[in-house]
Order: structure tokens, then C-alpha cells, then sequence
């Protein structure tokens, strides 16, 4: 077992998944630096949440290995990966999960509470999160009163109250319209940022990926590089959606696993392109 980059918050090396029968994951190794915002994109299917639950500790590779600031993720029990959970990583999910009995600002809160912090501090961060928000009037409403968005910016509260060392999100603004995307988005990058949180952002969404600081991309569980084809622009010129854009792939890694994550993405910013 070779320990990974010192600079790295978190490194897979080969993770190879199947999932009933079918492979999620085939070999994909990566690196994510300290603070760094990291957009996996890729077609609806492509393995974004299968690497992100990897990458969380949430679900074990058949093969490959994790390491979360030099501990080996897949190598720990479940009590010691639920630990690490709880107390160094938050999640979001595409749909806002949220205790019914408990108001906005209980559910805010219940992250803090979980880790063992005091109900006043909870609460006073859960409501500074809320307004932060724009939902500080709904503090007292419990999740059914809510709109669906009001429901998952209490969930993106409750993950950035906990300030984790990791936030994954896993298309966190899938249920927002356009106008409360960009706002919940701003949110929790400002907050990543001034924080110092590593961000792991699940999204086919290219207006998302463009606010990370690096993108890499997933196609039928392997890392690729996307490639535009000539011509392609001015072909999609008026056009939107997957229909309209093509890529060609290239595998970045071997699916060995002797594979190495290198910090030589070129993807970036190209890779917005590819979407569902
Ligand atoms: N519980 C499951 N049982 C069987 N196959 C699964 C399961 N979950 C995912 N898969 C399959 O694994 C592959 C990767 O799925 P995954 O959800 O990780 O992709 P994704 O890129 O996150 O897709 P989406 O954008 O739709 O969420 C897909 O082929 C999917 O059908």
C-alpha cells in the first residue's frame, strides 16, 4: 500500500465498483487537493455518486484503494468510516433529505448536534446558515410547509454548519430553478472558499462545473478527457442540450491498477461541455 500525496485531501487509486452485476467504477484514480473545488461531471450513469459514496467512505470499491489525509478509507470498518463521516465530511444530495418532525432550523442544526456540539451553538449556527440562505423565515417551519427548494437549501445549511474538512455534493441544486441555483451555488462556494472546505461537486451541469477550480470527467465509469470536434461549435451554434453537443472521450487512465492520479487534468474547463 503506497501512501499518497501529502498535498492531497483525499486520493483513489483504481476504484473499481459494480453495482448488481454492472460496472459503475472501472479503475478511475484521482487526487483532490486541500481546499480545492472539484466538479466530476459526465453523463447521467457515468459514476459521479458511485466515486462520490467511494470517495465518502459511504461504499466500499471492490478494488482500489481511498485514503482521506493519509488514512487508508478502505481499510477502516464501518464504525470508524461512519465516524469519519460524521465528523470530517458533509453531503448533499440531489433531493433534499430532511427529518419531518423537525423544523428548518432542528434540521439545520442536527449535523452539529450529531457531533456532540451543544444545542445553543447548533442553533445559533443553523439560523446564521438559514439567513444566509434566505430562508431565516422559515426557521420554525418543518419540511412539508416547505418548497422543495426552501427544503434543500436547509439541507445545504445543515452541511455547511458543520464546516467538514470535505463536502460532496451530489447535484446539490438539481431541484432549484435557474435563479435560486445560482444563489444556493454562490452560497456554498463563497462559503467553501472563505472556509477552507475541499468541495467534491457531483454535476452534468456546465454552469456548475464553471465554478469549480478544476473539472474531471466520467464516462461509463472511467475518467476521460473530452475532446471537441471540429466544427462542432458553429453545428450546436443556436442549439442547447445534450441532443446538440458532442464529444469524443479518451480514457485518461489504464483501469490498472498501477494508475496514478496526476495533476495533469487538461480536462477542465472543455469538459463543461458534456452534459446528460
Ligand atoms: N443500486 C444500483 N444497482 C445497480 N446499478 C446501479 C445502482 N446504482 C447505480 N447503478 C449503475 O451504476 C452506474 C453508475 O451510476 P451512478 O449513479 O454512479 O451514475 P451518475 O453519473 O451519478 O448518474 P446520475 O447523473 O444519473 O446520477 C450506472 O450504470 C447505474 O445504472
Amino acid at each position: 500500500m503506497v501512501a499518497p500525496p501529502d498535498n492531497d485531501v483525499l486520493w483513489a487509486r483504481a476504484l473499481h465498483v459494480t453495482l448488481n452485476g454492472s460496472p459503475a467504477l472501472t479503475g478511475v484514480s484521482l487526487g483532490v487537493r486541500e481546499g480545492e473545488i472539484l466538479a466530476v461531471g459526465g453523463p447521467r450513469g457515468s459514476g459521479k455518486t458511485t466515486l462520490l459514496r467511494c470517495l465518502s467512505g459511504q461504499l466500499l470499491a471492490h478494488r482500489g484503494e481511498v485514503w482521506f489525509n493519509s488514512a487508508p478509507v478502505h481499510t477502516m470498518g464501518p464504525l470508524a468510516r461512519e465516524r469519519l463521516r460524521r465528523d470530517k465530511f458533509g453531503w448533499i444530495d440531489p433531493e433534499p433529505r430532511l427529518v419531518p418532525e423537525l423544523n428548518a432550523w432542528e434540521n439545520a442544526a442536527l449535523g452539529l448536534m450529531l457531533r456532540g456540539g451543544a444545542r445553543r451553538g447548533a442553533r445559533t449556527a443553523a439560523h446564521e446558515w438559514l439567513e444566509r440562505l434566505d430562508i431565516g423565515d422559515c426557521a420554525r417551519k418543518r419540511p412539508h410547509d416547505l418548497t422543495q427548494a426552501e427544503r434543500q437549501r436547509v439541507c445545504v445549511a445543515r452541511a455547511l454548519a458543520c464546516a467538514p474538512s470535505v463536502l460532496f455534493a451530489d447535484e446539490p441544486t438539481a431541484p432549484l430553478h435557474r435563479a435560486d441555483r445560482a444563489h444556493v451555488l454562490r452560497t456554498l462556494t463563497t462559503a467553501a472558499r472563505s472556509h477552507g472546505i475541499t468541495v467534491v461537486l457531483a454535476t452534468h451541469d456546465a454552469e456548475v462545473a464553471s465554478l469549480a477550480d478544476r473539472t474531471v470527467t466520467l464516462l461509463d465509469g472511467r475518467r476521460v478527457h473530452t475532446v471537441h470536434l471540429p466544427g462542432d461549435e458553429a453545428r450546436t451554434a443556436g442549439r442547447t442540450g445534450a441532443a446538440s453537443s458532442r464529444v469524443a472521450a479518451a480514457p485518461t487512465d489504464t483501469a490498472t491498477d498501477t494508475a496514478t492520479p496526476t495533476d495533469s487534468d487538461t480536462e477542465g474547463r472543455a469538459a463543461c461541455s458534456l452534459s446528460a
